[in-house]
């Protein structure tokens, strides 16, 4: 029977299925049940052998204790050593589980330098299963004497075979502590005798792209950097081939690759794209810091552009995170003013573009757009109201927001801060391929191609800011928007985003797709109260899945409403959560 890794069946069947490339034993299996038994008990014996052996090496302080959260696991790099190894011999477990390839992906994302984390990367690309998170924090937490139970907890609990074939792709961002880190990791699945192939300094999204390829006999593509660039080149290059693009005949476009991995790979990225495209790339990694004052991250929360990046008015400008797997857009206005396009405004523009190429091929596919809490609310009122596309909400973190979208023919995800793509059903694609290759209409025809394209374009695996970039790129020049234009389609409500620190951030419980809260009682209905005292507005506070505080959101008719807002819901958060340090204080 196919394998469907567990918690992933969607009602959507999707485009592209596991293909089992890693070959089943061929050991004859002619033995007693009894004798194969022994066995297999005897080579976890000896693999157990080597595990504790290796892991002495990679010794776990004592007492730490982490948590595979929203986005795997993260804290000070020198903290990670025992994890990095331990998620080696997890990535082995679940390879020979799936009977795929598994990435391990070492980065810590927007985090600063000095930390670092891992992720590990399923199947077709899509984030670790759910149920597989909780062994992950139970062999990350366990100590030295408690590796081999818990191991062995997961091998029975899982029915693995230990004598399955396993293979492991390796990536990782540009973080001095990383490379030795993801050395932890080589340890790991060498301790379990398995093959591993070390993509080394990759994007979080080109990893992810890989092992889908990789999984998929290259029905998704070539299983290579090269092969992602190629593809995603090519898409972009006949996308773009139709417009008589405005000036020069060249977009310009000022890129902070947020001194991060991205950069790096954008250049590698720019020599396949036609010369139409001009890029500036800023804080590039040469002297600055990984995410210090730059990088999407920043721009979001402090909205305003990151240091080192010269920006005339009206000038399109974007930022990368740290794995570039996040986006957003900026500009500034003649008269200085800072503008920011996040992941709301290109949910937006994106669903936009398809919805009005779906019309033109005379396709009825469903089509939603799932966002998180975040979610600017001028978005989502412009998305149902204006072009009526059913909006959902999905808990914080893109595995959420992903299954949700994986419901759909279309389903467009983005959260607020830039992370986010488009997953096109089997059903939808083949009929887009179909009309494409017909003879139709010319429009018709030309529609179906920029569709095509469109989903080629698409890193669907997972939210990818280079990819992201081109389609948006792409999209701007077909419809001939400038920046400013894609703004105006609808207007932020003035939002404010604060950190409270509280003893345990886990006495807040949530509902409603972290909309509400259910405790600790009495502070959802001091929030209600505060967010009646204003205009069009809206606040709600959740634990943070990375960081260790409580999440303020605000949003209000004025900025300085959205201001006092969620101040009065920080205070209310730190008096009735058990806040812990100095008082809030107002913003002004
Ligand atoms: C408000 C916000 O931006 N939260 C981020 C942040 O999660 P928290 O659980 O809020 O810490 O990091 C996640 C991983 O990168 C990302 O998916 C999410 O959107
Ligand atoms: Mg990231």
């Amino acid at each position: 029977l196919p394998f469907i890794p567990m918690g992933q069946i969607s009602p959507q069947e999707r485009r592209y299925s596991v293909n089992h490339s890693a070959k089943r034993s061929t050991k004859c299996h002619n033995h007693t049940a009894t004798s194969s038994k022994e066995r297999h008990k005897a080579l976890c014996a000896s693999r157990m052998e080597a595990v504790l052996k290796y892991s002495s090496r990679h010794p776990k302080p004592a007492g730490l204790s982490l948590q595979y959260g929203t986005a795997g696991f993260r804290t000070k790099a020198e903290h990670l050593d025992h994890v990095m190894y331990r998620m080696g011999l997890l990535a082995v477990l679940r390879s020979k589980k799936t009977k795929s390839v598994i990435g391990v992906m070492v980065t810590a994302s927007h985090n600063p330098e000095e930390d670092n984390g891992v992720k590990l990367v399923d199947p077709l690309g899509e984030m670790l299963v759910q149920a597989w998170e909780v062994y992950a924090t139970n062999l990350a937490n366990a100590e030295q004497q408690e590796l081999q139970t818990v191991m062995t907890f997961i091998i029975q609990q899982e029915d693995i075979k230990m004598d399955q074939k396993a293979s492991v792709a390796i990536g990782r961002d540009t973080r001095p502590s990383s490379e030795s880190l993801s050395q932890a990791v080589i340890d790991g699945v060498t301790a379990l005798d398995s093959k591993y192939h070390d993509y080394g300094l990759v994007t979080t999204p080109q990893l992810h792209y890989v092992i889908c390829c990789r999984n998929t006999n290259g029905e998704y593509g070539e299983p290579t950097i090269d092969g992602y660039y190629k593809k995603l080149s090519r898409a972009f290059n006949e996308l773009v081939k139709q417009v008589a693009v405005c000036g020069n005949g060249r977009l310009y476009l000022n890129v902070d690759g947020a001194n991060g991995i991205g950069a790096l790979k954008l250049k590698e990225m720019e020599q396949h794209l036609n010369s139409v495209l001009s890029l500036k790339l800023y804080n590039e990694g040469c002297k600055g810091k990984l995410n210090c004052e730059c990088g999407a991250d920043y721009v979001k929360v402090q909205q305003k552009p990151p240091q080192g990046i010269e920006v005339k008015p009206l000038d399109r400008c974007c930022s990368f995170d740290g794995d570039a797997d996040r986006i957003v857009y900026f500009y500034k206005d003649h008269g200085g003013v800072f503008h920011l396009l996040d992941g709301d405004k290109i949910a937006t523009l994106i669903s936009t573009f398809i919805k009005e190429l779906l019309v033109k091929v005379g396709l009825s596919l469903q089509m939603a757009v799932v966002q998180t809490a975040y979610a600017n609310g001028s978005a989502t009122r412009y998305l149902e109201d204006v072009m009526k596309v059913p909006v959902y909400c999905a808990k914080t973190g893109v595995k959420h927001l992903h299954h949700k979208a994986q419901e759909f023919d279309i389903g467009v995800y983005f959260e607020a801060n830039g992370h986010g793509t488009v997953l096109f059903s089997k059903t939808a694609e083949d009929q887009i391929r179909q009309l494409a290759s017909e003879e139709t209409t010319d429009d018709k025809k030309k529609a179906a191609q920029t569709l095509q394209n469109t989903i080629d374009l698409i890193n669907q695996t997972v939210g990818d800011a280079i990819s992201d970039m081109l389609v948006i790129e792409a999209i701007l020049s077909l419809k001939g928007l400038t920046v400013q234009k894609w703004d105006e389609i609808y207007t932020d409500l003035p939002n404010r985003q604060l950190k409270v620190k509280v003893a345990d951030r886990k006495v807040i419980e949530t509902t409603d797709a972290e909309r509400r809260t259910v405790r600790p009682p009495g502070l959802q209905e001091k929030i209600d109260n505060l967010v009646n005292k204003y205009n069009l507005s809206r606040a709600f506070v959740r634990p943070s899945g990375t960081e260790d505080v409580v999440r303020v959101y605000a949003e209000a008719d004025t900025q300085d409403n959205a201001d006092a807002l969620a101040h009065e819901v920080s205070l209310a958060v730190f008096h009735l959560a058990g806040g812990v340090g100095d008082v809030p204080k107002p913003l002004r």
